[in-house]
């Protein structure tokens, strides 16, 4: 068993971190969110380390901390996580629980190991009870029942934040968590089984469109309200964060921007240009039927998102087409 020792590279906590010289590891590098954090670090006068999953599977307990006691990272951002739409979250519950603890507890727990300054660990808005008052507040965290379809991630996340405030508690480690709301943007998934609502239904318009059908189905009622951040400016809130942010409690960070599923639909039908109906399968569920983030504490710091929803709607179409061919394969 590893003995307790201090962080090699600890520093008082509470401090501004500087990223100047620092080698920063984006976990998860080839996702939505880490694609993101490596384009908004690229502004930074930092070195970013990235791995993918053939040369290290973050499940792998030993071979996580090989990795990093050989890489020695200053800072690590976790964007690597088992992540999905409602439908993947309810039907692989078993998957979703077990790999996000894995992955999570690996890096939270090897980072110490290696002397780790600073770690930004990731949940999301789902860690939120189901009918908790709106807009969520930090402090709402674990006062009533999860949403069933994806209480099996949230719980991960759930563990993933108490443990970056144990680890802050035990042995003064800088760790943070973040929780995002609902995020989209260039990179997303756009598989229509797995994926969020966002890329789903701007892919189903697309091809609506193209092959010249009248109607698209949304699933469950379309009445839902959700919320949702374009993913360059979520990197930009977790730099922010990474520079300027040290303290237990994890921090919401949305965009304040709330919709319907329906009103979404009509949103994306307008960027693409489809003018069919739409048709609702509500032998799907809806999921939670609102959830907009408080991020009041962030506004609080400075920051604030840039993108609008249609502007960000449209940036992602556009990487859309672009990268279409690739997709279909
Ligand atoms: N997307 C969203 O709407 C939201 C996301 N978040 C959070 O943001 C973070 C990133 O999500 P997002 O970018 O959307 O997810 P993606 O699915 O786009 O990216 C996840 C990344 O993690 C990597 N990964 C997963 N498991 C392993 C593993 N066992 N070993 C190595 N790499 C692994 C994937 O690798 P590979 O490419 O090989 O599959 C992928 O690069 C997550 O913590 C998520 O909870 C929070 C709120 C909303
Ligand atoms: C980020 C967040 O994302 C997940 O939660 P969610 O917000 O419920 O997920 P979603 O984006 O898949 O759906 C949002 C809404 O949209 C409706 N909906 C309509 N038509 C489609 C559709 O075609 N695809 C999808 N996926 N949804 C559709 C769908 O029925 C639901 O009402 C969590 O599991 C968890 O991962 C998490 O934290």
């Amino acid at each position: 068993m590893t003995e307790p020792r201090p962080a090699p590279t600890s520093r008082p906590l509470g401090q501004p971190f500087d990223l100047t010289g620092k080698r920063v590891w984006v976990a998860g590098h080839r996702g939505l969110v880490g694609g993101a954090v490596v384009r908004r670090l690229a502004r930074e006068d930092c070195a970013v380390l990235c791995v993918g999953r053939e040369d290290l599977d973050l499940t792998r307990q030993q071979a996580v901390e090989a990795w990093m006691e050989a890489n020695r990272p200053d800072a690590v951002v976790m964007a690597a996580a088992l992540v999905g739409g409602i439908k993947a979250n309810d039907r692989r519950s078993a998957e979703f629980i077990h790999q996000n603890l894995a992955v999570q507890t690996n890096i939270i727990h090897a980072a110490w190991q290696a002397g780790v300054g600073k770690v930004l660990f990731l949940g999301s808005s789902c860690i939120y009870p189901r009918d908790v008052a709106q807009p969520m507040r930090e402090d709402a965290l674990l006062s009533g029942p999860l949403e069933p379809t994806n209480q099996w991630y949230a719980i991960a996340k759930i563990a993933g934040i108490r443990m970056a405030q144990a680890y802050r508690r035990q042995y003064g480690c800088d760790y943070i968590s973040a929780m995002p709301t609902n995020l989209y943007g260039p990179g997303d998934n756009f598989d229509l089984d797995g994926g969020h609502v966002l890329p789903a239904l701007l892919r189903k318009i697309h091809e609506a469109k193209v092959e010249g059908r009248g109607e698209v189905v949304l699933w469950g009622s379309g009445a839902p309200l959700r919320e949702f951040l374009y993913v360059d400016d979520l990197a930009d809130a977790l730099v922010f964060l990474l520079k300027a942010y040290s303290a237990d409690d994890h921090i919401n960070v949305g965009s304040g921007e709330e919709i319907t599923i329906k009103a979404l639909a009509e949103t994306i039908a307008g960027v693409v240009g489809y003018e069919g109906r739409f048709v609702f399968d509500t032998t799907m569920p809806d999921g939670t039927p609102r959830k907009l983030m408080d991020s009041g504490r962030l506004a609080a710091l400075g920051w604030r998102p840039a993108t609008d929803l249609r502007s960000g709607i449209a940036a992602t179409y556009r990487w859309f087409l672009d990268n279409a061919e690739r997709l279909r394969q």
